[in-house]
């Protein structure tokens, strides 16, 4: 750049000028939505983005840069229905850091401003919530207050008294004359939901975000709205204080606000130099959610307060501190349409399709609305300008309206009485339920490829080559009219000649909508398994053999596959391990399969209905004719005799020898049954140190009881050698 002389010579171009104006305005807006409404349209990122903006501009042209500019001040003064009130020392904002260099750069200003002087960082979570100021006089709070332009903010003392974990009175005897409290209120993500959904019902507004709804509930003109919000505070600072001696580190005075009864975060650490900073940055970057509160940064302190006054402050923001902002989860994009999708199970759910928006870097465009009532709930409608959130790995998730932005032109989401796959009537499993789903569970095309998709899937038969678009492929093809697959009973006996005709669209995983040809925008229409040519493509017949292979699966895996309700790869384990073969299974009493370890009713009663189902048992015999597996056989570390077969046996108290899983997996692999409790059919129960009241109810039935040795004996001997070593019952 030419240098700030010949700026200050230069005026300045009459297009920055404007442009500056403009931009100012749009900021000065923005806070009033934020600060005074509550109710932003644009996102944190997005603002943050426009005084960044402003600044670049500003420091191109320092002119610019008047004390009035947005970037001068600390929000704004603003008239609203609360009294003003005076903070006795000021409220600052703070400097924001997006990467490492530019924290970098903070921290070696201070080494050089401070010398040799020797100091600490005092590493903070940056709480997403509102500033708040208390002030206490001789232990009592007499006020409390927003931050406002940082000199004057709003009378929110009744508000504030509502909240149970700020002290009316501080504990303790030392308590000072006067001190200022800073800190931040806050509302719990998990409790957001609820209050839209009561604000919705009652006609209101809901809340874009929980910060939104943090400041909104905060400042009510009513402290009794106030007092039904689950507000809760951190405590971060200190402003005045009159009275107390001897504070040399802000850490420490944390440790005072605590002992005075103050919520201090139990996150602060003092770290030595950069190199802790950036281990604190870095650990809550990944374990942001681990936190009672949302994060949107880390907030790094000077922490020796002689220090603090060295450095001094800005008009807006202290120079012995910064806040890392960590990339934001939360992004404003426009709700385009409500559809709803239908699941493996035939569960209809409502997801959203909004506009491609990137988050927490990956781009989104759909993000789940769980049922009807959820979208009722949050309080969207089709066309909104929405919150959408992506935190981590979770499923993006839209927080809730931004309601200024309405024009009228959107509409209200009315979930459909048909499958929009097969068009059956939808109903709720039982009586009750807010689920609605396809009771078509057969032949929807829907449900069908989710099955598939899933039976091919890692959990189940592991098919590789068979993924979405075969399933899809399969099931719901363009060409031929008739889909080779009308349920998974003939997969195993497809033919290449079966798969080569067809034509199917391609469909996207997370809709199941088809995929379009990004130039002309059309449905993308493929013959799936066949090459130009008519031959088959590599991969079918890969998938072909695959399928072939797949018979072979053990018995567990083969039940997982036949997406039985409740009977995931974790039942079906326990259920192959009892009955080892799918006809015991299906042969085997209601109570049985509940008795069974790991089973239970839920799962018991759900085997039977499944069997109940003929097409469901016409499955099992297409597959048993086309050779699955349906059989475990005693291989691998079980082989062999299995001399504890039709024993039952329960494990209680500390072996020495054994874990007690070690001690369960040598009763099964000799074929005994063991379960967690006694009863008049148990054949024995082996007990070791501390064995608790199992001990006891095997005394009083009578069980046969086997300490460790008698345990061995079992083991190594058999059932007879081992009920000549019991204990006596008498004993
Ligand atoms: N979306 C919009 O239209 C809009 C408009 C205005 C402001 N905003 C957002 O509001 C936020 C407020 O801006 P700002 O100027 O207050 O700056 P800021 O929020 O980035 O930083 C200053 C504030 O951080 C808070 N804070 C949280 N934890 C802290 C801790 N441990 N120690 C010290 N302070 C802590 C303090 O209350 C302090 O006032 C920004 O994130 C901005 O994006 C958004
Ligand atoms: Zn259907």
């Amino acid at each position: 750049m030419a240098g700030d002389k010949q700026a200050e010579t230069t005026s300045v171009p009459a297009q920055a000028r404007e442009q500056h104006a403009t931009l100012a305005e749009q900021i000065e807006e923005h806070r009033f939505r934020y600060y005074v409404n509550d109710a932003p349209v644009i996102s944190d990122a997005e603002f943050d983005r426009l005084l960044r903006e402003l600044e670049e501009l500003e420091e191109r042209h320092p002119e610019l840069r008047t004390p009035e500019s947005p970037t001068q001040k600390v929000a704004g003064a603003y008239e609203t229905e609360f009294t003003s009130v005076q903070h006795r020392s000021r409220m600052l904002s703070l400097d924001n850091t997006f990467n490492d260099e530019d924290l970098a750069a903070w921290a070696d200003r201070i080494h050089r401003e401070l010398g040799d002087q020797a100091f600490h960082f005092l590493c903070e979570l940056k709480v997403d919530g509102l500033a708040v100021n208390l002030t206490y006089e001789h232990g009592r709070l007499v006020r409390a207050a927003t931050r406002g332009d940082g000199r004057t903010g709003e009378d929110i003392t009744p508000n504030v008294r509502t909240i149970a974990e700020i002290p009316d009175r501080l504990k303790g005897d030392k308590v000072p004359d006067v001190v200022e409290i800073r800190g931040e209120v806050y509302f719990p993500m998990e409790k957001f939901q609820e209050l839209n959904a009561r604000l919705v019902e009652a006609g209101d507004k809901p809340f874009a975000n929980p910060r939104n709804a943090a400041a909104g509930s905060l400042r009510q003109k009513d402290p009794r709205v106030t007092a039904t919000r689950p507000l809760h505070m951190v405590v971060h600072g200190i402003g005045v204080l009159e009275g107390y001696k001897g504070l040399t580190r802000l850490s420490q005075g944390y440790d005072l606000l605590k002992e005075w009864g103050l919520p201090t975060s139990p996150h602060n650490k003092v770290v030595d130099g950069l190199e802790g900073v950036r281990e604190f940055i870095a650990y809550y970057g990944e374990n942001r959610h681990s936190v009672a509160h949302e994060i949107d940064g880390v907030v790094v302190k000077l922490d020796e307060i002689p220090l603090q006054g060295r450095l001094g402050t800005t008009s807006r923001a202290p120079r012995w501190a910064i806040a890392y902002k960590y990339a934001p989860e939360e992004v404003n994009t426009k709700l385009v349409n409500i559809r709803v999708g239908v699941g493996r199970t035939g569960r209809v759910t409502p997801y959203a399709q909004v506009e491609p928006v990137t988050v927490a870097g990956s781009e989104v465009e759909f993000a789940t609305l769980h049922n009807q009532d959820v979208v009722k709930a949050k309080g969207v409608l089709i066309g909104d300008t929405v919150v959408l959130r992506k935190a981590g790995d979770v499923i993006p998730e839209i927080l809730g309206p931004v309601a200024d932005l309405r024009d009228g032109s959107e509409r209200e989401f009315v979930m459909p009485s048909e499958c929009p796959e097969c068009g059956t009537p939808l109903r709720p499993m039982k009586e009750g339920d807010v689920d609605l789903r396809c009771p078509n569970a057969r032949a929807c095309p829907a449900q069908l490829r989710e099955r598939l998709f899933y039976l091919a899937g890692r959990k189940a038969l592991d098919i590789e080559h068979f993924g979405y678009v075969a399933a899809a492929a399969l099931t719901g093809p363009l060409e031929p009219e008739e889909p080779p697959l009308k349920d998974e009973g003939d997969l195993f006996d497809l033919t290449v000649e079966q798969l080569l005709p067809i034509k199917a669209y391609v469909l996207d995983q997370d809709s199941g909508l088809p995929k379009r040809d990004p130039k002309t925008g059309e449905e993308k229409v493929v013959t799936v398994f066949a090459n130009q040519q008519g031959e088959p493509k590599k991969n079918a017949l890969a998938m072909l053999e695959n399928i072939a292979a797949a018979k072979e699966r053990p018995l567990a895996r083969v039940l997982t596959a036949l997406s039985i309700r409740h009977v995931g790869p974790v039942a079906a384990e326990a259920l192959a391990r009892e009955f080892r073969s799918i006809d015991r299974i299906e042969q085997a009493s209601e109570e049985e399969l509940s008795a069974t370890e790991g089973v239970g009713p839920t799962i018991a009663a759900s085997l039977k209905e499944w069997f109940a189902a003929d097409w469901h048992r016409e499955i099992i015999r297409k597959w048993k004719a086309a050779g699955v597996r349906m059989e475990d056989e005693r291989s691998g570390e079980d082989e062999g005799p299995r001399p504890l077969e039709g024993l039952t046996v329960v494990v209680t108290g500390t072996l020495e020898n054994f874990t007690r899983d070690g001690a369960k997996e040598a009763l099964q692999n000799r074929g005994a049954k063991v379960t967690g409790s006694v009863s008049k059919k148990t054949s024995f129960v082996v007990v070791g140190d501390n064995p608790g009241s199992k001990y006891d109810k095997a005394v009083q039935l009578k069980v046969p009881v086997l300490n460790e040795d008698g345990f061995q004996v079992l083991l190594e001997e058999g059932p007879d050698a081992a009920a000549d070593a019991a204990l006596s019952a008498e004993e």
